[in-house]
């Protein structure tokens, strides 16, 4: 296997982009990951995305971006993965270029959620539920974060109120993303304020629908000397792993499984443990999901993910710095673009360029990218080689 670097990113800002196609906001993070790699061609193209099929009747996403931002005759192909479809493409690109497949490829993750009504759209992200065991009983996503968050809580004693940091951490670190869907900071009162959605989960612990997408362009390091210098970012580690489709089927609903094993993977692969992560942005669809995401990655003890959040340690100055750009819960999540907005914004840290919420001397960063409630979970670890 050859070790690939990322030359490029790019993204959109997140948002009801009314004004543009599905097809003009994947062009523009595409093109703007190329630009910034200073190369305006590719030699494979892998789209992530979940719902284009029924939110825009737009399938066939690799031929349909390629051919938009001018790149004919390449290898290219949309990567369905559900809200873990960005990750999944960034994966596929991996492989490609780590195998000697290709020398050049370009990742985008993209989603136009907002062109359908909101019961349409619900209705569409249940579809990376079980069909028969969740969905069809009526469980819509946030329904199935409420009962795990519900049992999380009476299990190991937790009240609604303990994980307000997860929310204020992630609102206060958008305020200075310019391409975040929420940019107004945060407060415990405002927290304990807003709308109840499904007890316990109030509009602050869950993530908001929203348009986006973004881009990175991957090489084999053996070949960054044919491009000017930069800071180099390569890929340490990768891990991706399944769990059942139902939560009901596990043996153990509240350990996020997928994202032990695949986590294990990446550490293994990088030769590292959590104890060298400098950012870990993780997958805050809800804040249940944050503290499961810690403890399953190593970061705290299980039952006590809210712990390291109380303490001030998710923020960017604090042990395990999360959410740093605003995480899914402020700067969006457009569910199959996610995962390449987590990356994206890992190389921004690592290269320095994460302006008022720049973690200090970043190093070694880490995305974890979940589709379903769990059910496939997709794990990269990057690190700053100069
Ligand atoms: C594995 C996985 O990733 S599963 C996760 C998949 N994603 C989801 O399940 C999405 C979950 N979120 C939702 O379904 C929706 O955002 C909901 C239900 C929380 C809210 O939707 P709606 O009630 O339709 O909100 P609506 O779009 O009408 O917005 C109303 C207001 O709330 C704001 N808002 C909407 N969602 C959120 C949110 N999550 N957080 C904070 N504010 C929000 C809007 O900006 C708007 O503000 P304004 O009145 O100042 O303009």
């Amino acid at each position: 296997m050859r070790e690939v670097a990322i030359l490029g990113i790019g993204q959109t800002s997140i948002d009801e982009h009314w004004d543009k196609s599905l097809r003009e906001i994947a062009g523009e993070a595409a093109l703007a990951a190329l630009q910034d790699a200073g190369i305006n061609s590719v030699d494979g193209v892998f789209v992530g995305n979940m719902m284009s099929g029924s939110a825009n009747r737009q399938q066939q996403l690799g031929a349909f971006v390629a051919d938009w931002i001018g790149v004919r005759y390449a290898d290219a192909m949309h990567v369905e993965s559900a809200c873990s479809s960005g990750a999944a493409a960034f994966r596929s690109a991996l492989m490609a270029v780590a195998s000697g497949f290709m020398d050049i490829a370009l990742a985008v993750g993209v989603e136009k959620m907002t062109d359908s009504p909101g019961a349409e759209i619900t209705a569409e992200l249940a579809t990376a539920a079980d069909a028969d065991w969740e969905a069809g009983q009526g469980l819509s996503f946030v329904a199935i974060n409420a009962l795990i968050m519900r049992r999380y809580m009476y299990e190991y004693g937790w009240e609604h109120h303990h994980f307000a940091p997860f929310s204020i951490n992630a609102h206060n670190n958008a305020v200075s993303n310019p391409n975040a869907r929420l940019r107004s900071p945060l407060t415990e009162k405002d927290y304990l304020k807003a709308a109840m959605i499904t007890p316990p989960i109030n509009l602050m612990d869950a993530s908001p629908v929203g348009d986006g997408a973004a881009a990175a362009v991957l090489v084999p390091v053996e070949l960054l000397n044919r491009f000017p210098p930069r800071p180099i970012i390569k890929v340490l580690g990768a891990g991706a792993a399944t769990d059942t489709m139902a939560v009901h089927s596990r043996k153990i609903p509240l350990w996020l499984s997928a994202a032990e094993k695949s986590v294990k993977q990446a550490y293994s692969q990088a030769g590292i443990g959590p104890e060298q992560i400098d950012v870990f942005e993780l997958h805050d669809a809800f804040t249940i999901m944050a503290a499961l995401s810690l403890e399953a990655c190593g970061f705290a003890e299980k039952g006590k993910g809210p712990q390291l959040a109380l303490d001030g340690e998710i923020r960017p100055d604090g042990r395990i710095p999360i959410a740093t750009r605003g995480g899914l819960k402020a700067r969006g999540h457009p569910v199959g673009a996610t995962g390449m907005y987590q990356i994206v914004e890992v190389v921004q840290q690592l290269r320095g360029e994460a302006g008022q919420t720049q973690v200090p001397d970043a190093r070694i960063g880490m995305t974890q990218n979940i589709g379903g409630s769990g059910s496939n979970i997709i794990t990269h670890i990057f690190g700053r080689m100069n």
